[in-house]
């Protein structure tokens, strides 16, 4: 287990499970698009205040496991409150924008887009669906998403490795 940093902020105690750099591969999938392998880094940390800082970075993965090129990107807060309840907000680069509520309880959260706005270039997409759980030490989630006409369903899932235990905000 992660020690709970001394500093916390105990709003976001629900969510320190998450603290730290995160590693590893997942698949991706739509009905509109081919299937792909990406690598991912994740970064929660915090600073006292009552909100993790979080980043997400992605590449595409060619048959051996290189990187190939960078794909999506996210940046964002998570907050949550001692009944559990989660806010998270969360910008991409392609022109979207979300406010994500929710639930967090034992290493697991769960959270639905309440909000989400788009610039005129951003594909069209509407909603999306997110769960995360710490199982055997690993984060794992799926994120499914309504986009391109299509019902909310799955786009991607990874599992990733907890490679750097420092969690103070840098
Ligand atoms: C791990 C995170 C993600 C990865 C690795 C990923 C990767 C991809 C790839 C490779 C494609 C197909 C090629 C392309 O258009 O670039 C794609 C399409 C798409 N993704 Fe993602 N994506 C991720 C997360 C997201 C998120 C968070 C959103 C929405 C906020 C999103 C929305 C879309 C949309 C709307 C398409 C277009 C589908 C189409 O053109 O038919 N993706 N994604």
């Amino acid at each position: 287990m992660i020690e709970i940093p001394d500093d916390m902020h105990p709003d976001v105690v629900p969510l320190a499970f998450l603290l730290g750099t995160w590693e590893g591969a997942g698949v991706g999938d739509y009905p509109t698009i081919e299937a792909f392998r990406y690598g991912q880094q994740v970064t929660f940390t915090q600073d006292g205040r009552p909100f993790l800082a979080y980043t997400s970075r992605t590449w595409l993965l060619d048959d051996d496991g290189n990187r190939v090129r960078p794909l999506a990107t996210e940046t964002g807060y998570w907050k949550s409150k001692l009944d559990g309840s989660v806010e998270v907000t969360l910008a991409h680069p392609t022109g979207i924008v979300e406010i994500w509520l929710g639930e967090t309880d034992n290493g697991r959260v769960e959270i639905r887009t309440d909000v989400v706005a788009r610039t005129v270039d951003a594909k069209e997409y509407t909603a999306g669906h997110r769960l995360y759980g710490l199982v055997k030490g690993e984060l794992m989630y799926a994120y499914d998403m309504a986009a391109m006409g299509q019902p909310l369903q799955a786009h991607v899932s990874a599992q990733l490795k907890r490679v750097d235990t420092e969690i103070a905000a840098e």
